[in-house]
């Protein structure tokens, strides 16, 4: 992977040279580039930083939203209900689109209610990072647990995740409890939360959405292991079929 990041790297040093009169960029790359001139003084990013960076987002976006994509194709395929409403949204929006307009766009994408819906209903059931890791700024009680001023703790998503207070029957999928649900404060934190929070969120959004697109109005699954738990899908090996 380092060999593969170094020749993008080499690419785009190349590619700015050339452009030299481009300004402020705001490509994440660039920016971490535009750094360079400072790395004597230890304060840029040097090749190895850039590259242990761009690995260490591939690493974090690739698997998480691998896993929120199939939870939802897996569920989609076993309730049909929840299938055809969120399959008819894609019709429509493909029906609706003008002839000039070669494929899927941003414009449609913000359309899809019912999709937005399913997307949040199997990022609660799949929880992605189960655990994230935060520090207590001061002495704090919870439910009668102290934790001590600089005592390291982990939160874990089944908690808020599965409170039958916040979701009614919270271990069943339905997209639909999100058409008139506002979640309570810290109740629904795919994407964890304050400074720390995920910056891949709205990607990961966009790269579900799109695959959740092409998945409803082009495929289908068959599990090949039935042996295998549906409820949350692990370790479910499918065949995709084309309609
Ligand atoms: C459905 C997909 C995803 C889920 C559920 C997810 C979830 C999370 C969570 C819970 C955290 C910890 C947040 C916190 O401590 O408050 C996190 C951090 C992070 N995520 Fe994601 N993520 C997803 C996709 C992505 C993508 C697509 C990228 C980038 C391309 C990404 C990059 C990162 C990075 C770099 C961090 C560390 C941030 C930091 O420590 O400052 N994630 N993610």
């Amino acid at each position: 992977m380092a060999k593969i990041y170094q020749h993008i790297l080499d690419e785009r040093k190349v590619m700015i040279g050339k452009n030299k009169t481009r300004g402020k960029s705001n490509i994440l790359l660039d920016m971490m580039l535009d750094t360079q001139d400072d790395d004597e003084q230890g304060k840029g990013f040097n090749d190895e930083k850039i590259i242990a960076m761009l690995v260490s987002y591939t690493f974090a976006g690739f698997e998480s939203v691998g896993l929120v994509a199939s939870t939802a194709i897996m569920y989609l395929q076993k309730y049909p209900h929840f299938l055809n409403k969120a399959k008819e949204e894609q019709e429509d929006i493909v029906k609706r689109r003008s002839p000039s307009n070669e494929g899927l766009n941003f414009h449609e994408i913000k359309q899809m209610k019912y999709l937005s819906n399913v997307i949040n209903e199997s990022l609660r059931i799949a929880m992605a990072k189960t655990i994230f890791f935060r520090e207590a700024r001061t002495t704090i009680n919870i439910n009668g647990y102290t934790i001590p001023k600089g005592w390291k703790f982990l939160t874990f998503s089944w908690n808020y995740h599965l409170d039958p207070h916040t979701y009614v029957r919270p271990k069943e999928f339905n997209p639909s409890r999100w058409d008139d649900l506002e979640p309570k404060p810290a109740s629904f934190l795919p994407f964890g939360v304050g400074p720390k929070m995920c910056p891949g969120a709205n990607l990961a959004r966009l790269e579900v959405s799109v695959i959740l697109h092409y998945f409803l109005l082009y495929y289908r699954v068959e599990q090949v292991n039935l042996e295998s738990k549906i409820e949350p899908p692990r370790n479910c090996f499918v065949r995709f079929k084309k309609l």
